[in-house]
């Protein structure tokens, strides 16, 4: 599903209504129905309840009002609170005021003297609200009087609808810069908006619904808009079912240089996150000293002992033996647990342009880059990078906060330098593609920022490649799959203890759950 900027929904608005004819106030019509169906999931019996509606100047505030119209169909006893002058309201949103008024129904202004007590006194006696004040044509942030208002409602702790996007919330970066509705729920219009999903905007979005308003299809689904927010339909249709003629070497050879002494999990868990995806063959190739203990403890893969340092990290003469491997296989995994150990260092810095299999980068092979980025840029094989915001930080050399505060333009940037798919861990991960496409991940908790699990998802990357994904798809299709993992282990064993092994053991059902065979 493609993902919008404010500018770019006003333009899909602006070609529905006058390149295809579609009168302005007919989507209005419609986003207040879609609406009104949330509320009747929310609150069952609508009948005799009563709804508080906040209402804006701008289409926001004319959705607001068919909401209100709605409502008071169905019985509902509608609180319609303006936040603007009547004069202010213009076009369809003063059609609807008008109608609202013809009806012979009355709205109290909160701009009065007594503006912030009228609404006090609606809340003590409301079960909903709706949040119509400001939607994607909002910028900055609110005076204090809605400010106010909006700390009112957020204190209520009442259900809140959020009408296209929280009121307060910048809609093309998901940034907050003053008070802001804190919705249960948004139900945004014909496409999300950027804001909505990245943090900290999805937080305060709640569940999100994106309604069907009747904008045509071909402006929906327009190629030229770079974003996509993942979903199953959109993962599952990168697979193919897997042959009945299919054996071991149908699905790919996985080569995993991972692990140290005392690191040894590390390694394990991505070899084991490369077999869970389906890869058909997986090689672990570690410090010799780990070997045997590795080869007890992951029966399905093959290991290698390779020469070590005195510290147990992998020496500069392993490089040989680690591109003879690479010749038996399709896809490399490198750098859970390596350390940074001098001579690994120079050991990854060595092996990376020497490399003629697609390699998916992570940990301390990336860390091993730092002040070395031309290596990344040289690579002459497709690559993956999956770097958390402190890794991004080092490898640019720049602080982490700009990294975290600056996510979307950080991850694309990054790939179009370094020509590699880059996935950006943390809240909403973020995966960006050289040509320019960005993919976001709804997928995934806070109870996976446990050690081991940027592991598994280096393992399911490589695992996809191995078996014909692009990197595109196999960086952006792990990414929502092991999310997905970590959702269901979150279910069943709770945030806090869920731990990155857990993400292997649900694996399985997140790619059931997807219905690819
Ligand atoms: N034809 C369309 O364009 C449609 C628009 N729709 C609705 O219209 C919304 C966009 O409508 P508008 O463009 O009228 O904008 P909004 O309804 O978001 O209104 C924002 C209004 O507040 C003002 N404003 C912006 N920042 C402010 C701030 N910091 N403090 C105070 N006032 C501020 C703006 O000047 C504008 O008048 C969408 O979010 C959606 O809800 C829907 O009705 C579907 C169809
Ligand atoms: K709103």
């Amino acid at each position: 599903m493609r993902v919008v900027t404010a500018a770019e929904m006003k333009q899909i608005d602006l070609q529905a209504i006058e390149k295809y004819g579609i009168p302005g106030i007919v989507l209005m019509e419609n986003a207040g129905w879609r609406v009104v169906e949330i509320i009747e999931g929310i609150i069952s019996e609508v009948k005799d309840k009563i709804v508080t509606i906040l209402v804006g100047k701008g289409n926001n505030g004319g959705d607001g009002l068919v909401v209100a119209r709605h409502l008071l169909n169905r019985g509902v006893q509608v609180k319609v609170l303006l936040l603007a002058d009547p004069e202010e309201f213009q076009g369809d949103a003063r059609i609807n005021l008008h109608i609202w008024q013809k009806l012979g129904q009355p709205f109290y202004q909160v701009n009065q003297v007594n503006g912030i007590n009228i609404v006090k006194v609606a809340l003590l006696n409301t079960h909903l609200v709706v949040d119509a004040l400001y939607g994607t044509g909002f910028r900055g942030t609110v005076n204090e009087r809605v400010g106010r208002v909006i700390e009112l409602i957020n204190a209520s702790n009442l259900p809140v609808v959020a009408v296209d996007i929280p009121s307060g919330l910048e809609a093309d970066t998901g940034q907050i810069n003053g008070p802001c509705i804190k919705a249960t729920q948004t139900v945004t219009f014909g496409l999300p908006k950027l804001g909505l999903v990245v943090e900290p905007g999805a937080s305060y979005a709640g569940k999100l619904h994106v309604a069907d308003i009747s904008l045509p299809r071909v402006l929906i689904e327009n190629k030229d808009i770079p974003r996509q927010l993942l979903t199953r339909e959109l993962v599952s249709s990168w697979f193919k079912p897997r042959l009945t003629t299919g054996h071991k070497g149908t699905y790919g050879h996985v080569l995993v240089v991972a692990g140290s002494r005392g690191m040894v999990g590390a390694a394990r868990m991505t070899a084991k996150g490369a077999l869970r995806s389906g890869a058909g063959l997986v090689t672990l190739a570690l410090p010799g000293n780990c070997q045997p203990m590795v080869a007890a403890a992951l029966d399905e893969a093959m290991t290698i002992g390779l020469p070590e340092t005195a510290e147990g990290t992998l020496a500069g003469s392993a490089l040989e033996e680690i591109l003879q491997a690479c010749k038996r296989a399709d896809v490399l995994a490198i750098g859970p647990g390596l350390t940074t150990q001098p001579e690994t260092v120079e050991l990854v810095k060595t092996l990376l342009p020497a490399l003629d299999i697609p390699v998916v980068i992570d940990a301390d092979a990336l860390n091993a880059l730092q002040g070395a980025t031309d290596i990344l840029s040289c690579l002459t094989v497709p690559a993956v990078i999956t770097p958390h915001p402190g890794e991004m930080a080092r490898l640019l050399d720049r602080p982490l906060t700009e990294v975290q505060n600056d996510r979307l333009n950080v991850v694309c940037k990054a790939a179009k330098e370094w020509q590699v798919v880059t996935i950006l861990k943390g809240a909403r991960t973020v995966i960006a593609v050289p040509g320019g496409k960005l993919y976001i991940n709804p997928t995934g908790n806070p109870g996976m920022a446990s050690g081991g699990s940027g592991d598994v998802l280096t393992g399911v990357v490589a695992g996809l490649m191995a078996q014909g994904l692009t990197p595109e798809q196999s960086a952006a299709a792990a990414t929502f799959l092991h999310g997905l993992a970590g959702d269901l282990a979150a279910e069943r064993l709770g945030q806090r203890s869920a731990l990155a092994g857990d993400l292997l053991t649900h694996l399985p059902t997140a790619i059931q759950e997807l219905k690819i065979s």
